[in-house]
């Protein structure tokens, strides 16, 4: 090894008892049981009950808390306490407006503090003290350490001193502030680390705030979702990505997410909308049944959606033409479209035509965009790259996210590995190169932050690539043969709908299939997991999220409010700590409210996926590897500088 390294490496390691300590330190973490991690996928904007499971870490808080309490609460005891821990601000006031009197708040504060502080101890008893020192709110760290200290005291004699100090805080109207911020160290504790299988954006109302939530939490990282490429794309100044996006923005009524929370300029769009369209069935927006708006709310929206969906179906084309190994040639509709009888013909099939709306289509060059149209996409484009909170949220992504994860042994993907029907990796040649499996995940990985860090560059490869990472054929996030957005819109004929999916998503079912998977990334396949979201699972009509012998695991239960009348539940989640792997499957989440007020807690059935037969410890994991390597160079320091 470098002695110049060790010699900057002994500045901070000054001693031999510095260098003996942290060696101590690092070998005593490496023997602690693994932290838990938590998997979601497809949150699809549905903040509230994105919250919600973190807040109560998919059951395990209320597993904490039954584990202490389970013999001196009742249920309902117990519920109304998970309801504190996970919404600490909001139960409180309501439970204070019980309260009639002083002196029985006081004792309310005095029971419920010393509650609070034991869980936190029950929950942190996995971690140093330095890392629970870590998730203290910090205006009070002093102060819990010495409270704590006591509930591992059995020894009277401080007793005193420990009251007084409780009496201050309720006096000193501390105490809520202080069970708050108990809650939340516990609620941070239980999950060592969030993995977020992809989709954060489109159709759910809040995405932003899950991007808000995700960028202030304490450990995450993100494998992209083929919704969050089209966001990623558009900001890296794909066209077509931004008109897509804005479409599906149309189509859920959630507008305000591009004009209110992103400060995007739809004015131009608006009026561009108003002038070539009408009202059309196909294209009103899904509107919510609790959702107020009015008649002329909804036409605008219907416009919208026309205008910029017209203008998606230009903006492929041009795309297609360039990239001929994109093979997409059978989605050039606008050309294959008959104007005079309005019907098309697609894979030989012809289809008449409804609701349609081409008034700003030459059908001598149906895919010139109006210079009207032009004009609004350079104005929407530079409204998106300009945006400074789509700016971090992006940011965040690329920093945090990639198309696949490795990770303890595990291969997190969002949507799939393309196969063909024999389960051999399918090849796709870019550029008259061929690429499978893992590689080509790589090559598709490489364009994206390409295109990425050249927002300036529109119409290059990289920035095409992003968009075919959202609907082409090879597309490990897409995962079919190709989108039928335009027959959605334009034909009857539910059959044309259909969008066939890659082999993958049946072979999937067989462990050999996978085990190749696992072994194509390097992972070893006894051990490994693949953890895919992107189709969700309908465990109402009994489709079943384990496969393949427990390789494979499905998490999309649809937290998406659009997709749980086809999956029977509201998501899945998944645990993995140093007993094994958990699957917990939640039910509807309806509001904060209704859990506010009922203790009624939205879980779970549970589903073994794996039992380690040995505690897993940190030593056997990614972090371990990195604290194993970091002891190994200070065991050479030791050497170098301090044992000769
Ligand atoms: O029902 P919607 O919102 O129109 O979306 C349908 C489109 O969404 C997709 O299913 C992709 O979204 P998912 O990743 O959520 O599955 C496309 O395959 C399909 O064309
Ligand atoms: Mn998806």
């Amino acid at each position: 090894m470098n002695t110049k390294y060790l010699d900057l490496l002994a500045q901070k390691y000054d001693s031999e008892e510095k260098v003996v300590t942290e060696i101590i330190n690092l070998k005593a973490i490496l023997n602690l049981p693994k932290g838990t991690e938590h998997f979601v996928s497809d949150l699809h904007g549905e903040y509230q009950a994105f919250q919600h499971v973190l807040r109560n870490g998919s059951g395990k808080v209320k597993e904490k808390i039954t584990d202490l309490f389970g013999e001196v609460l009742s249920e309902e005891e117990i519920n109304e306490f998970a309801t504190l821990v996970y919404y600490p601000e909001e139960k409180i006031t309501l439970l204070k407006n019980a309260f009639d009197n002083e002196t029985d708040l006081n004792q309310w504060y005095t029971e419920t503090i010393e509650r609070m502080l034991k869980l936190t101890s029950y929950a942190s008893s996995k971690y140093t003290r330095s890392k629970l020192r870590k998730a203290l709110p910090t205006q009070f760290v002093y102060v819990i350490e010495e409270l704590l200290y006591k509930t591992d005291n059995d020894l009277n004699n401080k007793e005193q001193y420990y009251n007084k100090i409780l009496q201050q805080i309720i006096s000193l109207g501390q105490a809520d502030k202080l069970i708050a911020g108990l809650a939340y160290t516990t609620q941070r504790l239980v999950v060592d680390h969030l993995h977020v299988v992809g989709d954060i954006y489109d159709r759910g109302p809040e995405p932003d705030k899950i991007m808000e939530t995700l960028i202030n939490y304490h450990s995450v990282d993100i494998q992209w979702g083929n919704h969050d490429v089209l966001w990623i794309g558009a900001f890296a100044g794909s066209k077509v990505c931004l008109a897509n996006i804005i479409r599906i923005c149309a189509r859920y009524n959630n507008l305000e997410i591009i004009e209110d929370v992103y400060g995007i300029n739809l004015r131009p769009l608006l009026n561009l909308a108003e002038k070539y369209y009408d009202d059309n069935p196909a294209f009103r927006p899904k509107v919510q049944s609790d959702e107020k708006q009015t008649n002329h709310e909804v036409l605008q929206s219907t416009k919208i959606h026309q205008a910029i969906a017209m203008i998606q179906f230009k903006l492929e084309s041009p795309i297609i033409k360039r990239r001929s190994y994109f093979n997409m040639s059978e989605r050039l509709l606008l050309e294959k479209l008959d104007y005079d009888r309005n019907e098309i013909t697609i894979h030989g099939k012809t289809y008449p035509l409804e609701n349609t709306c081409f008034s700003t289509i030459n059908p001598e060059k149906p895919d010139e965009l109006l210079e009207e149209e032009k004009e609004v996409m350079d104005k929407l484009l530079f409204s998106v790259q300009h945006s400074e909170k789509l700016a971090r949220h992006m940011n965040f992504l690329m920093k945090k996210g990639s198309l696949y994860l490795k990770y303890n042994g595990n291969l997190l993907i969002h949507g799939c590995i393309p196969l063909d029907e024999k389960g051999k990796m399918e090849a796709m040649t870019i550029e008259n190169k061929s690429y499978a499996g893992r590689e080509l995940l790589d090559v598709f990985e490489h364009y994206l932050r390409h295109a990425f860090a050249h927002p300036e560059e529109t119409d290059d490869l990289a920035t095409d690539m992003v968009w075919y990472l959202w609907t082409g054929e090879y597309s490990s996030l897409f995962g079919k043969r190709e989108m039928t957005t335009f027959e959605r819109y334009f034909i009857n004929d539910k059959e044309s709908h259909k969008e066939k999916k890659n082999p993958y998503y049946h072979l999937r079912e067989y462990e050999n299939i996978c085990r190749d998977i696992l072994a194509d990334f390097d992972l070893n396949p006894d051990h490994g997991h693949i953890i895919n979201g992107h189709t969700p699972v309908k465990e109402i009509s009994g489709e079943n999220p384990i496969k393949a012998s427990g390789k494979m695991i499905v998490i999309d239960g649809g937290f998406s409010k659009a997709y749980q009348s086809t999956t029977g539940i509201a998501g899945y989640t998944l645990l993995f700590n140093s007993y094994g792997m958990q699957l917990v499957a939640h039910k509807q989440f309806n509001s904060k409210e209704e859990v506010l007020l009922n203790g009624a807690d939205v879980l779970s059935v549970k589903r073994l996926v794996d039992k380690e037969l040995e505690r897993k410890k940190v030593q056997e994991t990614n972090v371990g590897e990195e604290l194993l390597r970091e002891v190994h160079i200070l065991n050479r320091l030791m050497e170098y500088r301090y044992l000769n």
